[in-house]
């Protein structure tokens, strides 16, 4: 029999909620086998336009800090790539360890990054709000940055500067003009591939764009993400680090790449 115990070693600590969507065909995070990926000469380059005055604030939610965005216009979209439509910015986060031999959510072959930044769009073309997106098959996109330790990134040292006025859950800072482009490398080069939410309600909405190249980050700017609290002003503190699903069964899912 299936005691109480056994029952709760599937629900993980940071959601009270099951680790795994009962009959869930395309879930994330994945391992990205680079050599099983397919080359589509058809995918186009991604377009991306952001404005930067459309930045509101950072929020820490207790389970990562959000940069959220004024998404009531199409002032900051993507579109291209491998997505039919245009894509308005939610919002930003980020997911990490606790030390930097783990901390990212994808992985490029079983490698693990120390953290990813996920932008999160919804398909405003099509859907009446973000929430709504949330519950459709070609709701969301998310691009995937991976952050590997290396030089100091000016470009997010000024969110850096802004998390210990949001390190406790709930807290929230006015952060009024950011270009989260600057958190983008250069090469144009991505995987994607069909997959969903990686924290609750894991709903089965994203088209996943993981950008091949990481973005360097110094250690500092890393240890700033981990002095971040998962618990309110008062609890007792517990760090929050290791903020990153386990990696889900690829299934009859391919991945696609933009490179050769
Ligand atoms: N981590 S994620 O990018 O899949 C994500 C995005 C989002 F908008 C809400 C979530 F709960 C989770
Ligand atoms: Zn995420």
């Amino acid at each position: 029999a299936c005691s109480r115990k056994n029952r709760n070693a599937a629900l993980h600590p940071l959601w009270q909620s099951p680790l795994t969507i009962p009959g869930g065909t395309r879930q994330s995070p994945i391992n990205i086998q680079w050599r099983d990926s397919v080359y589509d000469p058809f995918l186009k380059p991604l377009k991306i336009s952001y404005d930067p005055t459309t930045c509101l604030h950072i929020w820490n939610n207790g389970y990562s800090f959000l940069v959220e965005f004024d998404d009531s216009t199409d002032r900051s979209i993507i579109v291209g790539g491998p997505l039919e439509n245009q894509y308005r910015l939610k919002q930003f986060h980020f997911h990490w360890g606790a030390i930097n031999d783990w901390g990212s959510e994808h992985t490029v072959d079983s490698k693990f990054y120390p953290a990813e930044l996920h932008l999160v769009h919804w398909n405003a073309v099509e859907y009446p709000s973000f929430e709504e997106a949330v519950m459709e098959g070609n709701g969301l996109a998310v691009i995937g940055v991976f952050l590997k330790l290396g030089a100091r990134h000016e470009g997010l040292q000024t969110l850096v500067d802004a998390l210990p006025a949001v390190k406790h859950k709930d807290t929230v800072i006015e952060f009024d003009v950011f270009d989260p482009s600057c958190l983008l490398p250069s090469c144009p080069d991505y995987w994607t591939y069909a997959g969903s939410l990686t924290t609750p309600p894991l709903t089965e909405s994203v088209t996943w764009i993981i950008k091949k190249k990481p973005i360097e980050v110094d250690e500092d700017q890393l240890e700033a993400f981990r002095m971040l609290l998962f618990t309110s002003d008062g609890e007792e503190e517990k760090r929050m680090v290791d903020n990153f699903r386990p990696l889900q069964p690829l299934m009859d899912r391919t991945v696609r790449s933009s490179f050769q």
